[in-house]
């Protein structure tokens, strides 16, 4: 059996991520968890002939069922920005959602690959590891902070001024997932040579801040949820391509916890100093989830200032995501 829970799946996100996913033909069970209205999308969903079933459950009462023995977990549960906000802002009401769907994962999957998309991501992933921590179950390479978007967004940005196929164009962006700790390192991409500096420094903020740029556009009706929706179908496939299919050379950036491969993780701590725990980076999937942490490569000294900034930034989430359960309540 090869089970994938959305938690969140009535959502803005929710709906396109389970529909992306119902595609799959490697997913046998599609599980639809959320506070409300997932019934009607189960129902929905379940009408497309591809092979996965589909079931929905709502609310905390059918969180087991939802979630017991599921390969993947899929968080995209809580609220997004309004204009003005930071995802920062989030924290207040994401954090403690986060927190109780971890503790029912920690539970009833504990062997699961956990996606975290809810913002935000640069705290709410210290959360389910201190969470899977409480529950002795916690492997720091199955726990993983979605930020494909950012790549998926540095991919599309890049093109429109190298030219070329977006589609194919692989741009690491490594950090964080909020403003400056998103770090694009557009010196590795072939083509971007031509530019100037001036425009390597434009359409880097704008691979940081792409977020805003849907938030504004949405004007009070939310963030990016179609292109989270690919992009988080994209992560969670690729986690199934190299668990599900066997595959190698499964690669992506990603915000995980340096102990997932301690070793792999020497050459990026040497880069951004040893005290930094989570950080994304280029991993490479394997049957235990993280197999390897890929070198990050040369950086220029634009970038190493970047980096900078990023880390004190970061350093600052991570306490905060791990606070919230070392200093809370008992789970
Ligand atoms: N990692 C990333 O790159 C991105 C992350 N996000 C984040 O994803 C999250 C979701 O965004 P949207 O789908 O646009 O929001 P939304 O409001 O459209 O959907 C969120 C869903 O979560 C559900 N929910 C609320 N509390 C819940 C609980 N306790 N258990 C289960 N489900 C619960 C709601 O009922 C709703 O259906 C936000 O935090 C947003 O900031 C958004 C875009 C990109
Ligand atoms: O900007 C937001 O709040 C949602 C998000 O994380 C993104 O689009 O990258």
């Amino acid at each position: 059996m090869v089970k994938v829970t959305v938690c969140g799946a009535a959502g803005g996100i929710g709906q396109p991520l389970s529909l992306l996913l119902k595609q799959s033909n490697l997913i046998t069970h599609l599980s639809l968890y959320d506070i409300v209205n997932t019934p009607g999308v189960a129902a929905d969903l379940s009408h497309i002939n591809t092979q996965s079933k589909v079931t929905g459950h709502v609310g905390a009462a059918q969180i087991e069922e939802a979630i017991k023995d599921s390969t993947i977990v899929v968080i995209p549960a809580g609220v997004p920005r309004k204009p003005g906000m930071t995802r920062d802002d989030l924290f207040k009401i994401n954090a403690g959602i986060v927190r109780d769907i971890a503790v029912a994962a920690a539970k009833f999957a504990p062997k699961a690959y956990m996606c975290i998309i809810s913002n935000p991501v640069n705290s709410t992933v210290p959360i389910v590891a201190e969470v899977f921590k409480q529950f002795n179950v916690y492997d720091p390479r199955r726990i993983f902070g979605v930020t494909t978007l950012d790549i998926v967004r540095a991919s599309t940005f890049v093109t429109e001024l190298i030219g070329g196929d977006a589609s194919t164009l692989r741009v690491p962006v490594i950090g964080g997932h909020s403003g400056v700790t998103i770090l694009p390192l557009l010196s590795q991409v072939k083509g971007t040579e031509k530019l100037s500096q001036e425009q390597i420094e434009t359409v880097t903020n704008r691979i940081q801040f792409g977020g805003d740029e849907v938030v504004k556009a949405k004007d009070g009706a939310g963030s990016a949820t179609l292109s989270m929706a690919f992009a988080g179908a994209r992560f969670a496939l690729n986690i199934l391509d190299a668990v599900v299919a066997k595959k190698t050379g499964v690669v992506e950036c990603t915000y995980v916890h340096l102990d997932a491969d301690k070793q792999g993780a020497e050459s990026v701590k040497s880069l951004i100093g040893g005290d930094i725990e989570y950080f994304s980076v280029p991993v490479e999937f394997g049957p235990h989830g993280v197999e390897k942490i890929l070198p990050i490569g040369d950086i220029n000294d634009y970038e190493q200032k970047l980096v900078s900034v990023a880390t004190t930034e970061l350093k600052g989430n991570i306490v905060k995501g791990s606070n919230f359960i070392t200093e809370g309540a008992k789970l």
